[in-house]
């Protein structure tokens, strides 16, 4: 089957981009190598040859290429998925870009939880994606409507849908999110059914289709396939990083999941309150009213403190283990004191 660029999600935000260099042919990108990036194009798939390191291009986006199959140009992205690197290192990891429908996966069972749910909702504000919340294994739990009932509590018209993501009449409930040619993604923990969806939306068996390719020095590796095409002409991108990710920069999106505490908030008498016992603290007195969870309040505050800890810098983020560091030897050297070593 032939594809159109509009199938690919070529749209007039790309197309606008691209008049100034009409000679150069646009391809979306489906993977990203070490040294190379794989593109579509209705002419099907090819090798390209980036014009900067591939860590700077992601999944799902747009570029430039000339006639010798080289990068020109990477188009501006309409949303961008990005995550913390692992550990110390405070770098940013792009993920996915141009996807549409950030798929919130979670299962009716201990993996529900709202605080998670509120991280990942920051994240589609953040990045710009509409946000569907798929609670799964609800064929297997008592009463579904429960869970469902709570994360539907998180947001004004959120979409939440309950299913058995191994059931395929189900699972054409998240179809109806994505359109053809739009792309989505999932999230969520590891065992919340993840797989099962991406196979039962892309039709396939195998979530991940391995490729054999060559790298630089002639040797074969072993790849895997990110922008999948789902049943409905949709793409889907999975990738290894987009399934558990860490927020970082994402103040604006914490805000637009918490607005109504944010709005409570603006009554205080501080502007800079913490909210935890100040005078004249409008959020500590809506709580005492009744109007307002504490629970809630707590679960900003954590989401708050978390999203600060991973936006710093990596400078401070040393600093910060060395005072830690330090906190740990002077609280040993104390604890030795005090039983008389
Ligand atoms: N009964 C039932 N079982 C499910 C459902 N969704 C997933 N499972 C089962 O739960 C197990 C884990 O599902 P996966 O799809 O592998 O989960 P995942 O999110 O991809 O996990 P990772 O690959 O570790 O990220 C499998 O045995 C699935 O068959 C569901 O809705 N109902
Ligand atoms: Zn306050």
């Amino acid at each position: 089957m032939t594809l159109t660029y509009s199938d690919l999600g070529w749209s007039n935000f790309f197309q606008s981009q691209q008049d100034a260099d009409a000679d150069l042919t646009p391809y979306r990108i489906s993977a990203v190598h070490r040294d190379k990036l794989t593109g579509l194009s209705p002419d099907g798939e090819i090798q390209l040859l980036p014009d900067r390191l591939t860590g700077e291009f992601a999944v799902g986006d747009w570029v430039l290429a000339n006639a010798a199959d080289q990068v020109c140009e990477r188009l501006e992205r309409q949303t961008e998925l990005s995550r913390r690197a692992a550990g110390t290192d405070a770098r940013e990891q792009l993920i996915a870009a141009n996807v549409d429908v950030l798929f919130i996966t979670t299962s009716c069972n201990a993996d529900f939880n709202l605080a998670r749910l509120e991280r990942y909702l920051a994240l589609a504000h953040q990045s710009g994606c509409y946000p569907v919340v798929v609670l799964t294994k609800a064929d297997v739990c008592e009463d579904a409507s429960v869970y469902r009932k709570q994360a539907e509590s998180l947001a004004a018209s959120l979409t939440v849908l309950t299913l058995d993501a191994k059931n395929p009449d189900d699972v054409t409930q998240l179809l109806a999110w994505v359109k053809p040619s739009q792309t989505a993604t999932l999230v969520g923990s590891s065992g919340v059914g993840k797989t099962t969806l991406t196979n039962g939306l892309t039709g396939s068996k195998d979530a991940v289709r391995d490729i054999r390719e060559d790298d630089s020095k002639g040797r074969h590796t072993t790849t895997a396939r990110y922008l999948r095409r789902m049943v409905n002409g949709g793409w889907l991108i999975d990738t290894p990083g987009m399934r558990a990710l860490r927020i970082k920069d994402a103040d604006e999106g914490v805000e637009e999941v918490f607005s109504d505490l944010m709005e409570i908030a603006q009554g205080c008498r501080f502007n800079d309150c913490s909210h935890s016992g100040e005078p004249g603290c409008a959020v500590t007195a809506a709580v005492k009213e009744g109007t307002l969870e504490l629970a809630r309040v707590e679960r900003w505050q954590k989401l708050h403190r978390d999203e600060e800890r991973n936006t710093e810098t990596l400078v401070q983020s040393r600093r910060r283990d060395k005072g830690f560091g330090k906190m740990i030897k002077s609280m040993k050297r104390d604890h030795k004191g005090r039983k008389g070593y």
